[in-house]
């Protein structure tokens, strides 16, 4: 479990989160919406150890990690998933899953040496993980592929396969939806549900996409203005008033959002 309690990050005299307190259950798929700028990936940012926060704690199972890197915590199973950086693209699919996991015995120049069949080993593990990774994610046939050439959508999965190469408890999608068609959102979707109930995956998502939070998401939490404004569910969330008003106050772009109308 996630608890954010009285969150602040400010740039400048600029409150982008503004007192923010809210907790993620284990075992949830959560939403986190709100019109735009209302500091949602600021919040996502700072949980996740890239931004430090100007004050306000977050606790992860009882331990207080507020501030702690993005490596400490994606060694406590912490994750939030990125984009494929440039340099990546050229290396395969499978390459860029093989290139997550930290510690192999391949590091140190002692291994180099004297571990070579051990380090055959790993890498014949790595491999049939990564390959079972591509298999669940129902994109097995790009696993030689440069990650460079697949479609913005192949690449969002691809971003969600690096959690799996690792023993994940709680990963962080920032608009995970953005630019991707409705027959891959749909198997990301898929794909998020099953590792939430087959494996355990807790998460915690930003997005856009109304349909697609009211199929996976449940609580919906609601921020605007830096702060959380509403919590329930999805159908709860947009009956409320505060909630519609604030999405209308920031105008009907918005409020579409929230109806889920084609922006
Ligand atoms: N590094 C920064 N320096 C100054 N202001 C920033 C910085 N990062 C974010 N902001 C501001 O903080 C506010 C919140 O931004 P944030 O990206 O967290 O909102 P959001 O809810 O994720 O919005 P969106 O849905 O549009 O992505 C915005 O007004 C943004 O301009």
């Amino acid at each position: 479990m996630i608890i954010v309690q009285d969150l602040h990050k400010h740039f400048g005299g600029f409150h982008a989160v503004d007192g923010a307190s809210l907790t993620i259950e284990t075992g949830s798929i959560t939403a986190l919406i709100g019109p735009n700028g209302a500091g949602k990936t600021t919040l996502f940012n700072v949980i996740a150890g890239v931004l430090p926060p100007t004050s306000g704690r977050v606790v992860m199972d009882g331990e207080d990690i507020t501030g702690l890197p993005p490596h400490v915590l994606f060694s406590k199973g912490l994750l939030r998933t990125f984009q494929i950086a440039h340099e990546f693209h050229s290396m395969t699919c499978r390459e860029n899953l093989m290139m997550v996991p930290a510690g192999q015995s391949g590091e140190t120049l002692w291994n180099t040496w004297f571990g070579r069949k051990r380090i055959a080993d790993e890498e014949r593990a790595l491999r049939a993980k990564a390959d079972e990774v591509l298999e669940f994610l129902t994109i097995e046939h790009l696993a030689d592929h440069p990650a460079g050439q697949v479609s913005g959508g192949q690449k969002k999965l691809l971003e969600l396969g690096r959690t799996m190469m690792v023993d994940a408890k709680i990963v962080f999608l920032d608009e995970v939806g953005a630019g991707v068609n409705r027959t891959l959102l749909n198997t990301i979707g898929d794909a998020i549900i099953r590792l939430n109930r087959e494996r355990g995956y807790t998460f915690c998502v930003i997005e856009h996409d109304m349909d697609f939070i009211g199929r996976l998401c449940d609580p919906v939490i609601v921020m605007a203005e830096g702060k959380v404004l509403a919590q329930g569910t999805i159908d709860e969330i947009k009956a409320d008033e505060a909630v519609i008003e604030a999405y209308l106050g920031t105008g009907l772009k918005n409020k579409d959002k929230l109806e889920g109308a084609e922006a």
